[in-house]
Order: C-alpha cells, then sequence, then structure tokens
C-alpha cells in the first residue's frame, strides 16, 4: 500500500546546561550541552509531489525562509541524495516553536522532515543512519529526532540519553525578535578575550556535564535541577540584548525557581515548582509567554 501523507510531531529543546568550551580550529565549540525536550511542537507534514516544495502556517511563520534553505528541505534533500532520488515531496511546516528563539525550531522541522520523507519513500532507514544525516545538518538536529533529555558533547551532536525520573514545568517568555546563534557564539568569544581568558581550545576548561544537574534530572528533583541550571552563553545573549535581564527579573519575582536565557536565547525559561505555579507565571509575563512540561517525545510519525 503506497502512503499519500505523513505527519511527524516534534519538540522544542531547553538546555538545561550548556557548557561551552574554548573556539576550535573549525569555528564550532566543543560542548557539554545537556538538552531537555520540552512539550512544544511543530508539525510537518510529507505529500508526494512533483518536485520539492515548501509551505508553512503559524505566527511567525513570515520570518521562516520557505525556500531550498529552508532546515526541513535541506533534510529531505540530504536523504534523497544519501538514497540517489529526487526529493519530490511537498512539505507543510505547522510552525508553534518560536523562530530563532533558541528553541531549536529549524532543528526540528530538519529532524521531523527527515523521519516524513523516510517513511513516505518507505526507506527504512536505521536510527543510526538517520542521526547521521542529522548530524550533518545541525549539532542541534540529532536530539530534536531523539528527543527526552540528552547528554551532546563534540559540537553538540554526539548524543548519550539521560535519564529523568520526572516532569518538569517550564514557562518560556518569547521575545521580540530573533537572536544569530554563530552571533551569539561570536560573543561569547568577544566577552572571553574582554576578560584576558581567551577563546581557543586550551585557553577554556574542558566543557562537563554537572554532576548535580544529572542527578537532580535522575531524581525529578525540581529544586536540585532549579540550583543547578547554568547556561555559559547567558552572559553573551544579555550583553547582545540587555533587556532580557528585566525578563529574567519578571519570571523569578512572578514565582520561578530559577531562570536561565534558552540556549543562544533570546527565550528566557523559568523553571516552576509546579504546573499551577507556571500557569500564574505565564499569566503574570502576559501574551508571549508559554507553559509546557519536560521530558517530551522526540520526532514521531502521527499520522
Ligand atoms: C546554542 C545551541 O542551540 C545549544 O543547543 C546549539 O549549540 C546551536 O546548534 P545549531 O543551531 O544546530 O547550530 P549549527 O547549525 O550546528 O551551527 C550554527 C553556528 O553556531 C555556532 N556553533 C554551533 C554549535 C557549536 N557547538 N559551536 C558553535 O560555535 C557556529 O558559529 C556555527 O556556524
Ligand atoms: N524550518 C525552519 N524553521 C525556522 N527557522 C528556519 C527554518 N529553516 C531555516 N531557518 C532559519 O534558521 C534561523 C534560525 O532559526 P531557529 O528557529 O532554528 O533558531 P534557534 O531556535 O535559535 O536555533 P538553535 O536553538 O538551534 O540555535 C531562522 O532565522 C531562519 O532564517
Amino acid at each position: 500500500m503506497s502512503v499519500n501523507a505523513v505527519t511527524v510531531r516534534v519538540p522544542a529543546k531547553v538546555n538545561v546546561q550548556l557548557a561551552v568550551g574554548g573556539r576550535r580550529p573549525d569555528g564550532f565549540h566543543d560542548l557539554a550541552n545537556v538538552f531537555l525536550a520540552v512539550g512544544l511542537y511543530d508539525h510537518v507534514t510529507a505529500t508526494p509531489a512533483q518536485e520539492l516544495r515548501i509551505t508553512g502556517e503559524g505566527p511567525d511563520i513570515a520570518s521562516v525562509p520557505l525556500d531550498a534553505s529552508n532546515l526541513a528541505a535541506r533534510a529531505a534533500v540530504a536523504l534523497a541524495e544519501r538514497h540517489n532520488i529526487t526529493p519530490r515531496v511537498h512539505l507543510h511546516i505547522g510552525k508553534d516553536i518560536p523562530v530563532a528563539g533558541g528553541m531549536a525550531g529549524g532543528s526540528a522541522d530538519a529532524a521531523a522532515a527527515l523521519l516524513a520523507c523516510d517513511t513516505l519513500w518507505g526507506l527504512g532507514s536505521s536510527r543510526a543512519d538517520l542521526l547521521a544525516i542529522c548530524a550533518e545538518l545541525g549539532s542541534d538536529v540529532p536530539f530534536s529526532l531523539a528527543g527526552g533529555a540528552a547528554l551532546g558533547v563534540g559540537r553538540g551532536e554526539i548524543l548519550t540519553p539521560l535519564e529523568v525520573g520526572g516532569s518538569f514545568s517550564w514557562v518560556f517568555a518569547v521575545a521580540d525578535g530573533g537572536l544569530s546563534t554563530p552571533a551569539v557564539y561570536r560573543e561569547c568569544d568577544r566577552l572571553r578575550r574582554e576578560q584576558g581568558t581567551g577563546d581557543a581550545a586550551g585557553d577554556v576548561p574542558v566543557p562537563e556535564a554537572d554532576p548535580r544537574l544529572l542527578s537532580a534530572l535522575r531524581d525529578g528533583d525540581v529544586h536540585a535541577l532549579a540550583a543547578a541550571l547554568h547556561n555559559d552563553l547567558q552572559a553573551a545573549a544579555l550583553s547582545l540584548r540587555p533587556e532580557l535581564a528585566g525578563t529574567l527579573q519578571a519570571g523569578t519575582e512572578a514565582g520561578a525557581l530559577a531562570a536561565i536565557v534558552s540556549g543562544s536565547g533570546p527565550t528566557c525559561a523559568f523553571l516552576a515548582p509546579d504546573a499551577d505555579t507556571a500557569g500564574k507565571i505565564a499569566a503574570t509575563l502576559g501574551s508571549s509567554a508559554r507553559a509546557a512540561t519536560s521530558p517530551a517525545p522526540g520526532a514521531s510519525v502521527v499520522a
């Protein structure tokens, strides 16, 4: 039986620890990146078409390029090339993850498109093959496929799944206008040079996962997790967008146990003691705030 349409649901992420090492000769930074998937989702639907076509819908869709540069399109092309076929597919992106918000929205769409096309084209790729293509597409893409919680090392693409012993309630304050991920890494390097520590591998300690954070996840202990949240890119994001300091403070005053910039920002993430408090924090922060729980499952076929 041939398949006519495949829809994949894929989660956003927050980095509960982002330890950034020195700049490598290839321009990337070695990381100890503890990813947690959160229940804000994009949907990507793949249907047969004459040629590769991308459409989308959602509040932020105007800032997403609906052409060959779209990460979902690049994923379809990469999969087709690997199998020597032409990517005759229409990909429709239902976008709910903030764009350029540090929540891996583009990476999510790439992982979703890969799984949707693999299913539509009946390729039956192994998990390892899909993860290898994900890693070529971007550092965050393997985690978008995997979901749950994981430690990412290398540039973030080499994953070890982590155990999570409970569910955590979050609020995300989405800022107006995104931040460019390369610009935030560059600012992190600039601040390190300014502080005299240097920015190259060798100048900066090798990044390592914090054992207290890993036990907090394993135990489902929200207070211990709040105490261990850390993002080495936060200073750089605040340097580029100083007004985020006020957002972090507002969420803390509204009842969050801890506040952190999500990845490269500018979305701010607030860890709440429970779902009720998360709802109250979101209401206090206003219409740009979204409550969600973690961990969430990775990319999966829903229709
Ligand atoms: C900030 C994070 O979202 C945290 O999870 C990621 O590190 C960014 O992952 P991503 O958006 O998938 O990034 P990529 O598409 O792989 O790389 C975009 C750019 O970000 C910078 N980059 C990314 C990952 C990394 N480990 N070191 C870097 O310096 C590089 O300038 C790179 O050219
Ligand atoms: N499918 C896509 N969805 C969103 N952005 C895309 C997509 N494809 C390409 N882009 C481009 O990628 C840029 C980064 O968007 P994205 O939403 O992935 O940022 P991000 O969440 O900050 O990423 P990360 O957290 O992985 O660093 C956008 O400005 C947009 O131009």
